[in-house]
């Protein structure tokens, strides 16, 4: 039988390579981890977690506001630069942790980029080796449009890093990442211009969920200008000018595109492999995760449409599992919960309305709208949306959406009890916990 430098080499230390490599090296099985960059991949070190803790640092705004209804006299001043040193000393001390699980599974850490030799060698850096299993985990990067002046436009990565914040900025995309960072910034005084392609921002989230998400974004104050597309950005001795299509002008400080991103499946080497990669670039792979060469896998954001840190994170040590532990479990891609961190937030779990009435007869849908008490008393005008997405027939609960305070918490919960099949009437035999918003789910 032919030998192997090693049982597994994983290509990608974020969050589906960094969980592959170290469940497998747990396994007793002796495991190489190629990171050409930072070890924690996009979620740790330029996605989740810094872009979760300036969503935190951007509530305290909304706070404040309602704290004076409720007797407290803030005068409350913010410091970009604190916020920025201490975001960026939280990300070394988990990109050390990260380390440390890597070295304490016994796994080879090789710190370059790496690429195929042919399909069991790998050349990372100037080393060569081998292995009998190969898992890509390369995950993406921010897609650029091609127009002219792309090169005075940030995309995330660098909107995470900016040094203090400009006076006014254009965000341009209508997704995940475009709506969490207009909340951001215009909670952190930001006149933030959030302009989309579309007629509705959040395509594939529920219509009325995303129209009433859109409706708060400009309560809230942000700008939103939709179905305009910008078709090249100016400089200007003082700021940049976005050009729509129509010749019109955007200007602002600082422009930011959102416009999704592409998977690293580039530079690989994988055409001479025989590894196939679809027209969008993502690697195609079967449910076991098989690309079209058996021993070698693809999770993540670089096969998968699903770009969430859990699925990765899943798809990784369930893969692991199947081959060193003798298991036949399958990710399930049904029932996935997300929540977009814009504010209000906005957390989903199942079908839309849209997507119900497609593949079901009879389909109910029960909603509510109000203002949370946390903000009854104040000046904060923000409201809250329940919607529960039932099938008639058979009483299943087939989508539930939350746009308002803490969505994502509740939303976890439920997501729980759908993939149990939780139905309409289990709901309603459910007791309340009172006084929450939550609990608008278990009475509607
Ligand atoms: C701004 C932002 C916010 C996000 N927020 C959330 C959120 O709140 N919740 C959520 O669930 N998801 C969120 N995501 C998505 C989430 O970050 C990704 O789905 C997740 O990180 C994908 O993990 P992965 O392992 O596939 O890839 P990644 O985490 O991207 O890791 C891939 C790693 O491979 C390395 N690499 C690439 N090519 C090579 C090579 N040839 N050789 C060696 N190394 C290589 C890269 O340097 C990188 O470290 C966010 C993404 C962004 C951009
Ligand atoms: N909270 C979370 O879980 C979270 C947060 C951020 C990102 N993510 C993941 O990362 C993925 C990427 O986020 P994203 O916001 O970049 O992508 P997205 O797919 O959510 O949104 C991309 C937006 O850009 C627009 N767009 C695409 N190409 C364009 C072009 N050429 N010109 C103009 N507009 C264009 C699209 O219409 C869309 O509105 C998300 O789909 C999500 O899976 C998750």
């Amino acid at each position: 039988m032919k030998s192997f430098d090693y049982d597994l080499i994983v290509i990608g230390g974020g969050s589906g390579g960094v969980r592959a490599a170290r469940i497998a090296g747990g396994y007793g099985k002796k495991v190489a981890l190629c990171e050409a960059d930072q070890l924690g991949g996009t979620c740790v070190i330029r996605g989740c977690v810094p872009k979760k803790l300036m969503v935190y640092a951007a509530s305290y705004q909304k706070m404040f506001k309602a704290a004076k209804a409720f007797g407290w006299d803030i005068n409350a001043e913010f410091d970009f630069r604190t916020l920025q040193n201490n975001k960026d000393r939280e990300i070394k001390r988990l990109n050390t942790i990260y380390h440390g699980l890597i070295d304490n599974a016994g796994v080879d850490l090789f710190p370059h980029h790496a690429s195929f030799i042919d399909q069991h060698t790998i050349k990372a850096g100037d080393k060569t080796f081998s292995g009998e299993h190969i898992i890509i985990a390369t995950g993406g990067t921010p897609h650029m449009p091609d127009i002219p002046g792309i090169e005075y436009v940030i995309n995330s990565n660098q909107a995470l890093e900016l040094k203090a914040l400009p006076q006014s900025m254009v965000i341009y995309g209508g997704g995940y990442i475009a709506v969490e960072f207009a909340g951001i910034f215009n909670a952190l005084g930001v006149a933030v211009k959030l302009v989309y392609r579309g007629p509705q921002l959040l395509r594939g989230f529920d219509d009325q969920v995303a129209q009433f998400a859109q409706q708060s974004f400009v309560d809230s104050g942000i700008q939103v200008i939709t179905q305009t597309s910008i078709s090249a950005v100016e400089k200007t001795a003082r700021e940049y000018q976005c050009i729509t299509e129509n010749g019109d002008t955007i200007a602002a400080d600082c422009v930011f595109f959102a416009t999704g991103r592409k998977p690293n499946s580039q530079g690989l080497n994988l055409d001479k492999i025989d590894v196939k990669t679809q027209s969008d670039g993502r690697i195609q792979v079967d449910k076991k995760q098989a690309t079209t060469v058996g021993h070698i896998y693809a999770v993540g954001d670089v096969s998968n449409a699903d770009q969430l840190t859990p699925v990765a994170i899943k798809e990784g040590h369930l893969l692991v599992d199947r081959l060193f532990k003798g298991s036949h479990r399958l990710m399930e891609y049904d029932n996935i919960p997300s929540t977009v961190f814009s504010m209000p937030e906005i957390g989903r779990c199942g079908l839309t309305e849209a997507e119900a009435c497609e593949h079901y007869s009879q389909v109910k849908c029960y909603t509510s709208e109000f203002r949370a008490m946390k903000f009854a008393m104040s000046e904060v005008q923000e409201k809250t949306l329940m919607k529960i997405v039932v099938c008639e027939d058979s009483d299943r609960v087939l989508g539930i959406h939350v746009v308002g305070a803490d969505a994502g918490e509740i939303i976890q919960g439920f997501a729980v009890a759908m993939k149990q099949g939780l139905t309409r009437s289990q709901l309603q035999k459910t007791i309340g916990i009172h006084p929450t918003s939550a609990e608008e789910l278990v009475t509607l």
